[in-house]
């Protein structure tokens, strides 16, 4: 990114800004649901309490001295813990109230409720409802495409799969809006960038499990069968984060789910499973992808394995978040400027749900503006936004 190039950060603090509302309105619906969705004992009962106070108050309290991962979030919050949670960056506050929502359920001590998902009932919920079944069923559809159509419809699916955000829908009200429009449309330039090259390996950041992985698997499935990818490294969370963000047990449970589906949809899961086996398909599960930075302060290790892939593929608004910097950018920043830091040519497949937005034109800008709506943070809107 330019040095020149800067601008602060989206802040939890301001008054009547979608940040705020997360934290004053969200995150104490989502502490209410995952206490009632596990039969939690009373110690997790009284830490998740614990933590509705902590939030109530808007005090953020240091992790307990015995988390494994103390020492780093002593570091990361040097200057932030103590402080309310809204007055730091919405990015840092918001990592770290999910952070803390694990400690409250034990996820990462020593008791029973060490690895149990405590969004796992909702995810599974999702993942076998009749809504999955549906889509499934379309891809016999999608099957009798000509290619090029078929490889849009799978893109499509995977974009619009953002929508499917559990953590999303905690404070959606009605019925799902009528999804409108692509604000941003650079399918031409991703296409290219797998075409137009040797095919090599493609990296997705993935973002949540269920109704959204599906379609990020299905299009994987593409890549691979079309021979546009030698191999795909899928990124996932290494733990439970933002409620339906994809772990390597939600990874399975999709494979599970297309394998045993019927028509296309089980010859897809078919070959995601051998591509498993045979190391055309990888999980990953990076420390960094919970961490609460932008993509800009990656680790080395990432870095190179980023820049060893032909392409990038970002899936959701918190991975589009975390490269653009989380940043109350101009929205007509130039998107190959702020991203220009990333590694290797980059794709951003994402449904608006927060302020974070760069590479609009004026006009489109000056459109949506207009209509009053607030098209940025409900998820009606949506963005392909690729640099070479
Ligand atoms: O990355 P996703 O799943 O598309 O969206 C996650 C997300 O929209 O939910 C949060 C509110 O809880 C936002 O701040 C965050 O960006």
């Amino acid at each position: 990114m330019p040095e020149s190039l800067d601008a602060p950060p989206i802040m939890g603090n301001v008054p009547g800004s979608y940040a705020l509302g997360v934290f004053r309105d969200r995150h104490p619906v989502l502490l209410r649901q995952v206490r009632e969705a596990l039969p939690y004992t009373p110690d997790r009962l009284a830490a998740l309490d614990r933590l509705d106070d902590e939030v109530a108050r808007d005090v953020m309290e240091p992790l307990d001295a015995s988390a494994h991962d103390f020492a780093a979030w002593a570091e990361w919050g040097r200057d932030k813990l103590g402080r309310r949670w809204v007055d730091v960056p919405f990015l840092w506050g918001e990592v770290y109230f999910y952070r803390k929502l694990l400690d409250a359920t034990g996820y990462f001590g020593d008791g029973p409720w060490r690895g149990v998902d405590p969004f796992g009932p909702v995810k599974q919920a999702e993942l076998l409802g009749a809504a999955v079944d549906d889509e499934l069923a379309a891809l016999d559809k999608a099957g009798t495409l000509p290619r090029d159509e078929r490889a849009k419809a799978l893109l499509l699916g995977s974009l619009w799969g953002n929508r499917a955000d559990l953590s999303f829908q905690v404070t959606l009200t009605g019925e799902r809006e009528h999804v409108a429009e692509l604000v941003v449309d650079d399918s031409a330039l991703l296409w290219s960038l797998v075409r137009d090259r040797p095919p090599g390996k493609i990296c997705v950041l993935a973002d949540n499990a269920g109704r959204e992985l599906m379609p990020d698997l299905i299009l994987i499935d593409h890549l691979l069968a079309e021979g546009l990818a030698t191999e795909v490294v899928l990124h996932v969370k290494p733990h439970p984060y933002f409620v339906s963000d994809a772990t390597p047990a939600d990874v399975v449970a999709c494979l599970r789910r297309l394998a045993a589906a019927p028509g296309r949809a089980g010859e897809v899961g078919g070959r995601l499973w051998r591509a498993m086996g045979d190391g055309r398909l990888t999980l990953r599960a990076h420390p960094f992808s919970c961490a609460p930075l932008p993509y800009r302060d990656m680790p080395g290790d990432l870095r190179d394995e980023l820049a060893s892939a032909s392409l990038t593929i970002t899936k959701g608004d918190l991975n589009y978040r975390r490269l653009v910097g989380d940043q109350v950018w101009p929205p007509t920043t130039p998107f190959a400027a702020v991203t220009a830091y990333f590694p290797g040519p980059v794709v951003a497949l994402r449904t608006l749900k927060s302020d974070a937005l760069v590479g609009l034109d004026e006009h489109t800008l000056a459109e949506l503006d207009a209509t009053g709506e607030p098209w940025r943070t409900t998820g009606t809107h949506a963005m392909i936004q690729a640099r070479s």
